[in-house]
């Protein structure tokens, strides 16, 4: 399963991502961001982590990013854009199928979980990317129930705002780990 962890702020949490065995970490460029880092840096921690595990450059809209998009697998962003690597985030039904992957997000790094899920996303599983308060404990029943393609992790995985915890992450790989194997 695709699991990534959003929010990296230097170069030892993608030591702890590729360890650990997440499939992409997330690089938050959106300037009021609490993990926002400089386009400069992030290009910094791209190359880092270049043929490690996948890149992700994220913020709300394409104009943030746009100088550094290219040096990433995939860029999110929360507004429809034709864009290469296109991840598009929205917790509403997205309007168009053009993207690698939509992915169901209302919280935005506010580690917020919300029980009531549309029963519209259940179509989307394939190139699904779930997100928005999963936790070590909450991220068992969605996969087990939604079945994404997909997870994604911030908030829950800090030990402060903007700086991962390398105990909660690997608690939170463990548990989507054994969420896809004990069945
Ligand atoms: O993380 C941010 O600060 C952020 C800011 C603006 C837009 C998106 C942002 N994060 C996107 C992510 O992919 C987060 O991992 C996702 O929203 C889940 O966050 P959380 O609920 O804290 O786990």
């Amino acid at each position: 399963m695709f699991v990534k962890v959003c929010g990296i702020t230097d170069f030892c949490q993608i030591d702890w991502a590729v360890e650990l065995g997440f499939s992409a970490i997330g690089v938050v460029l959106y300037p009021k961001s609490k993990r926002y880092v400089t386009s400069d840096f992030a290009k910094k921690l791209s190359s880092y982590a270049k043929g490690k595990i996948l890149t992700v450059c994220v913020s709300l809209t394409y104009d943030d990013m746009k100088d550094c998009a290219n040096f990433f697998d995939y860029v999110q962003i929360y507004e429809y854009r034709k864009v290469k690597g296109l991840i598009y985030a929205s917790s509403a039904e997205p309007a168009h199928r053009d993207y690698e992957y939509f992915m169901f997000d209302a919280s935005m790094g506010k580690g917020i979980f919300d029980e009531d899920i549309p029963d519209w996303i259940y179509n989307y599983r394939e190139k699904l990317i779930f997100s928005g308060g999963l936790d070590e404990n909450n991220v068992r029943s969605v996969i087990e129930r939604i079945k994404p393609f997909g997870v994604d992790v911030s908030s829950s995985v800090e030990e402060s705002p903007g700086i991962k915890s390398y105990d909660k992450m690997k608690r939170f790989i463990e548990a989507c780990k054994n969420a896809m194997t004990e069945k």
